[in-house]
């Protein structure tokens, strides 16, 4: 009875899902953010503060946060954590220098209590661009075999395209699905 409530109140509620989108500055969270939302490529500008858009797949709406991610502000990363169901990590599969700074930045984040319970979607961003490094190179340098605690994906993505989104955000709704 207790299970059967829970699925038809959130049937009819048109809960919403908070997700914050993260990453390294220009890795492709703003561009990410309004294929989600308008299906098309907009021009961009770094994000001082914060995006958000409404979007809806299926009758599932997610709050969808794209937070800038310029090293100072980095640190106010935290203060969109409440709440939050699922974390979207942009890589631009391009930056090889960095992809270190980002393993450190993702292993400060899951350790925070507020995201504990929180999905893990990796986007590795700008799929298009000759010679950027693949999904497997990726997931070995930020190790994600080793997050255990946190259910996780990673997913090759092109944001100019919209080329991976949608297996993003698939993935997110089995995860809603099972719970
Ligand atoms: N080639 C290529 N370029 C992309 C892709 N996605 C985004 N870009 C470009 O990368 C640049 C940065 O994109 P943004 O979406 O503004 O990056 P951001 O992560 O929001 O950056 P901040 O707001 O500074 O944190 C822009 O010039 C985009 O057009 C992609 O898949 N391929
Ligand atoms: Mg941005």
């Amino acid at each position: 009875m207790g299970i059967l409530f829970t699925k038809l109140w959130r049937l009819f509620n048109h809960q919403e899902h908070k997700v914050i989108i993260v990453g390294l500055d220009n890795a492709g969270k703003t561009t990410i953010l309004y294929q989600f939302s308008m299906n098309e490529v907009v021009h961009t500008s770094p994000t001082i503060g914060s995006n958000v858009e409404e979007i809806v797949v299926n009758n599932t709406h997610f709050l969808m946060w794209d937070i800038g991610g310029q090293e100072s502000l980095r640190s106010s990363w935290n203060t969109y954590y409440t709440n939050t169901e699922f974390v979207i990590v942009v890589v631009d599969s391009t930056d090889r220098e960095r992809i270190s700074v980002t393993k450190d930045e993702l292993y400060r984040m899951l350790a925070h209590e507020d995201l504990r319970k929180a999905g893990l979607l990796i986007f590795a961003n700008k799929q298009d661009v000759k010679g950027c490094m693949s999904v497997a190179e990726i997931s070995q340098s930020l190790q994600l075999t080793s997050v255990k605690d946190h259910q996780w994906h990673i997913q090759a993505c092109c944001a100019l395209t919209g080329e991976g989104l949608c297996q993003g955000l698939e993935w997110m709704m089995s995860r809603l699905r099972v719970r």
